[in-house]
């Protein structure tokens, strides 16, 4: 089911008609679907109920904190890749014993403070940083506990900019070198070999890339077992991709249903690491219409929100549904390029795109509760759109739209 629908004419989230949100709150602004967001979570313990399993919700799609705090109320774990996150996730009610920690840059500080809090796992990415964690973890006098990720050399089939598990790419430690960094690892007084993870991109709408590098991962661990090593976990990391369009991604359940045609009746605790698959499609941009502008070459649609709120079209040329709040029947249908305010002819949200419009008419672009506000800047000087969520009838503002004043508030002119 959906929680994005028309009902008489009108574009709601849930039972909150999206016109009176407008109202309310501005344009433009993202709104958020709890009980989407909740659902989707359910889908992946669901899917994992036969395995001793943590979500561990990948944070870097979605922080807002009241996202982190609805997955953390249902019990969710989380992954991390920087301090600021296990703030995030921390402050939002997270456990940190359900936090795995990932990327191929964490600093002193950043090792120090999840240290600390005691969090579950240091996703290691290379051998310095083994080395790194074993000297901070003896500094403190305890043990950091660790898997590798390890690079599978698997091509995800995806956007070149998300594919994570290539040779080529800086993710991870090369599978072939991996028994040697194990036995290294294991000879590190300060460090505690737990697991082994292993993500391979994002936006995966086939299950075959998964099941080629969980072979792979689990002839892996065959051959540390027989070494005398044996793991707790196994990370099968996040990726499972979303329907933007013609995609038919498969359900958690059919993606965790293939894996187990892999697992079959393993003894280890099953960790996944999905964001873009709980989010995404829990999330909408609207946006209202400022101008129509015809040219001799195009139509434009100029819309209050640009690419430093959704930059996903003009970074990866992505696709999202772009849909009317109020779809009308008094104007004539036109191919319009729906385009932001940005200077930069890159600006785009949606391109080629039939809609009857008029001035001041609201548009929902569908599936950017994912990589969406995340990703947005202040370019132009734009402060950052206000996130709602949505819960049955109720909404709340859970990040208020930024002033200009708060542009401000780091800056220091030199008089
Ligand atoms: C280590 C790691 N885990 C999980 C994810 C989440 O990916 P997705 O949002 O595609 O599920 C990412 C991003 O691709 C990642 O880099
Ligand atoms: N930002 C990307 C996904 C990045 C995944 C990060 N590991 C997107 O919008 O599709």
């Amino acid at each position: 089911m959906d929680f994005f629908n028309y009902s008489n004419g009108t574009l709601y989230a849930e039972e909150v008609n999206l016109i009176t949100l407008a109202q309310a709150y501005g344009t433009p602004c993202y709104v958020y679907s709890r009980a989407t967001l909740e659902r989707h979570w359910h889908a992946f313990d669901q899917a994992l109920k036969n395995h001793r399993h943590l979500i561990c919700y990948a944070v870097k799609a979605n922080s807002n904190l009241a996202v982190l705090n609805v997955l953390a109320r249902l019990g969710s774990g989380f992954d991390i890749v920087s301090g600021g996150e296990l703030e995030r996730v921390l402050r939002a009610g997270g456990q940190p014993n359900k936090i795995v920690f990932s990327g191929v840059g964490k600093t002193v500080t950043e090792i120090r403070h999840a240290l600390e809090v005691g969090i579950r796992c240091f996703n290691v990415e290379s051998v310095a940083e083994l080395l790194r964690l074993n000297q901070i973890a003896g500094e403190m006098g305890t043990k950091a506990p660790i898997s590798l990720r390890v690079n599978p050399d698997v091509d995800a089939n995806t956007h070149p900019y998300i594919s994570t598990g290539l040779k080529q790419n800086k993710f991870g430690i090369d599978i072939d070198i991996a028994p040697e960094v194990y036995a290294h690892a294991t000879t590190l007084p300060h460090l505690q070999v737990t697991g082994i993870a292993c993500h391979i991109g994002s936006q995966l709408t086939e299950v075959t890339p998964f099941v080629d590098a969980l072979q792979r991962i689990i002839a892996l661990v065959t051959k540390l077992n027989e070494t005398g090593l044996w793991l707790q976990h196994i990370d099968i990391g996040g990726g499972l991709g979303i329907r933007y369009q013609q995609e038919t991604p498969p359900e958690p359940k059919e993606y965790i249903q293939a894996l187990n045609q892999v697992l079959s009746d393993s003894p280890y605790e099953i960790i996944v690491e999905p964001g873009r698959a709980i989010v995404g499609n829990a999330g909408i941009l609207l946006t209202k219409v400022e101008y129509l502008k015809n040219t001799a070459a195009k139509n434009f649609a100029i819309v209050d929100a640009a690419m430093n709120d959704l930059v996903r079209p003009a970074l990866y040329g992505a696709w999202q549904k772009i849909l009317p709040v109020q779809p009308r029947t008094d104007q004539v249908e036109q191919v319009y390029d729906i385009v932001g305010p940005v200077c930069e002819t890159g600006d785009f949200l949606g391109k080629d795109r039939l809609l009857a419009l008029q001035e001041g008419d609201l548009l929902a672009i569908r599936s950017a509760g994912a990589y969406g506000f995340v990703m947005s800047s202040n370019y132009n000087s734009r402060p950052r759109a206000p996130e709602i969520m949505v819960d049955g009838k109720q909404m709340k503002v859970v990040r208020r739209r930024e002033t200009v004043e708060d542009l401000f508030a780091l800056e220091q002119t030199l008089i």
